[in-house]
């Protein structure tokens, strides 16, 4: 039938029709709040009752007991003992009340001999239950992901030894997932996939779940999220840490078909963005591929999520063949139908170790076909007081150089280069300090110079080096231009004088002389350069 009816104002992703045929064991024939199809309870298969009213969005802690109710405390087959029917696979509201707070408790056991229910160990390796689930709805689990139970390639750990040290540090991927991962080895995390199997700490999960998507997914109505959660044809893989859920994503898997449909996706907001959502989907690939043997995933993407799904390795193209699909998923509104082709072979729960190690073949690739990995000895390159090196360094002395290629020929980056290809560099190099000891000259006798011509004393100006952390004088200047060492290229000079008249700026406020004597200075400066550089026929910019 199709369950569209019971939430026709629902505004995004809002139900707008189902296959009748596929639908039928899945859908609840009924709302979450309507109450038909009772059965009595079987000695396996025991449902717990609720009295909660599990479509709100309360949270667990907020869901009432109705201690002492009808069928609470006892496993008779009593009408009221009101669970799911087995043929139609439907829920109802009755089959969730009275659900005490001796199941709230973590008491497993106490629930269990209270109430006859059967109770599964948290830590369950994962395992296929005989299917309560549709006829699609493959397996019944209840399992935690990525056991060993899960056929996954495992990578040897010795492999990474063939690898040297000097390795690339994980991105940003790697690094939550491997973080993630340490954290479900040492039990703080997990990662369960279950469905509606009566179970007391899984239907706690479910609702924790149910919250969260509520929560998150404001558009959806809430009689919806439960009734797709709870639904024995769905199955949901949730994170769980200190017992809460912190997310999780509800598929149904059409097992015939080969493809499964995500109906709800969502992490708590406070856990947003930190991987988990990476990591829930990594687990819900691994398990429907090896579980349910599943090869691709369809969903109706809200739009604001879309990013996060092609993050996830969905696209909007679907290859999938129309004829296994159409009919049997749910069209929503303000959704984007995506795919997603599930990788017959990757580790999916461990792909931050298949990336570590294909990065590390790479960088071993590098190292056998260049010496870009060798580190050399830096140079001394110590300085004056005016920054001038206390040592000339040639440029084919420094190591490493000429190991990666360079020759002398390419010694050319300088800006100041004469136009003539025969001009050696010492003639060159006299005709750069010619024209900077010109132009400092010519600076010096001006009027305005007067600021400039010493470095700042601190014991007059005692907060001028806080302020200006890469000061500058025409002395400085000139001392650097006398030594023809400093200044290799015209514009390391005007670098300077720019940084002087900067600096003049800086400090002093515009009514000030000093900025003003600096903006003249330097007006009659550029002048100065500017006809030089024009009258030069050798020197180049
Ligand atoms: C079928 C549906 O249910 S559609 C509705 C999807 N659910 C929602 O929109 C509910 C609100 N959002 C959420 O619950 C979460 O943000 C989720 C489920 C969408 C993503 O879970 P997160 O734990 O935040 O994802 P995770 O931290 O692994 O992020 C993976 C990447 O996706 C990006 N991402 C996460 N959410 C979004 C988003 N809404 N849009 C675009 N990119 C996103 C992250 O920035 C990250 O990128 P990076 O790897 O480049 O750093």
């Amino acid at each position: 039938m199709d369950t569209h009816s019971t939430h026709p104002t629902a505004p995004v992703r809002s139900r707008s029709s189902q296959s009748p045929s596929h639908s039928a064991s899945a859908s609840a024939s009924a709302s979450a709040t309507s109450s038909i199809h009772k059965r009595k309870l079987t000695s396996d298969d025991h449902a717990p009752p609720f009295s909660a009213d599990i479509t709100s969005n309360d949270d667990l802690d907020s869901i009432s007991a109705r201690a002492g109710g009808p069928g609470s405390d006892s496993d008779d087959d009593s009408e009221e003992d009101a669970v799911v029917d087995d043929e139609e696979d439907d829920f109802d509201n009755e089959s969730m009340r009275t659900f005490t707070t001796a199941r709230l408790d973590n008491s497993a056991t106490a629930s269990a001999a209270v109430r006859n229910t059967k109770i599964k160990p948290e830590n369950s390796t994962v395992k296929v239950e005989s299917s309560e689930i549709g006829k699609d709805g493959g397996s019944s689990a209840a399992a935690p992901v990525g056991t060993s139970s899960v056929p996954a390639i495992v990578v040897k750990e010795d492999a990474t030894k063939i690898f040297t040290e000097n390795m690339q540090t994980s991105g940003t991927y790697c690094a939550r997932e491997e973080s993630l991962k340490r954290e479900e080895e040492a039990g703080r995390l997990k990662f369960v996939c279950l469905g509606n199997d009566g179970v007391d700490q899984h239907m706690i999960w479910l609702i924790g779940l149910k919250n969260v998507f509520a929560r998150q997914l404001p558009n959806m109505p809430k009689e919806y999220i439960v009734r797709l959660v709870m639904d024995r044809s769905h199955k949901s893989v949730m994170v769980i840490r200190r017992n809460q859920v912190v997310g999780g994503i509800t598929y149904r898997p059409y097992v015939s078909q080969k493809f499964g449909e995500i109906a709800f996706c969502a992490i708590t907001a406070d856990e947003q963005v930190k991987g988990y959502g990476t990591r829930l989907m990594n687990h819900l690939k691994q398990y429907a591929r090896d579980i349910d043997g599943l090869t691709h995933f369809l969903t109706y993407a809200d739009n604001n999520a879309v990013g996060y799904f092609i993050k996830q390795g969905f696209t909007k193209e679907i290859s999938l063949e129309k004829d296994r699909w159409q009919g049997y998923i749910k069209d929503y509104d303000g959704g984007i139908l995506m795919e997603c082709k599930i990788d017959p072979k990757l580790p999916y729960t461990d792909l931050s170790t298949m990336i570590r190690r294909q990065r590390q073949a790479i960088d071993e690739k590098i190292r056998q076909l260049s010496n870009c990995h060798i580190v050399y000895t830096g140079i001394d390159f110590q300085k004056n007081e005016v920054g001038i090196p206390r040592r000339i360094i040639k440029v084919e002395e420094i190591p490493g150089l000429k190991e990666a290629g360079w020759t002398p020929d390419q010694y050319g980056h300088s800006r100041f280069r004469t136009t003539s290809a025969s001009a050696d560099r010492a003639s060159n190099r006299k005709s750069l300090t010619a024209f900077m000891r010109s132009l400092l000259k010519l600076m010096h006798d001006h009027p305005d110079a007067w600021p400039f011509k010493e470095p700042v004393d601190a014991r007059d100006v005692p907060d001028y080096y806080d302020i200006i952390k890469d000061p500058m004088d025409l002395k400085t200047m000139s001392k650097r231009v006398e030594s023809e060492q400093y200044y290799i290229t015209l514009e390391m000079f005007l670098t300077d004088v720019r940084t002087m008249f900067k600096n003049a700026r800086t400090y002093n406020s515009p009514d000030t002389i000093y900025y003003k004597c600096a903006t003249r200075l330097e007006s009659f400066f550029s002048g100065k350069v500017q006809a030089g550089l024009q009258s030069s026929s050798k020197i180049q910019q």
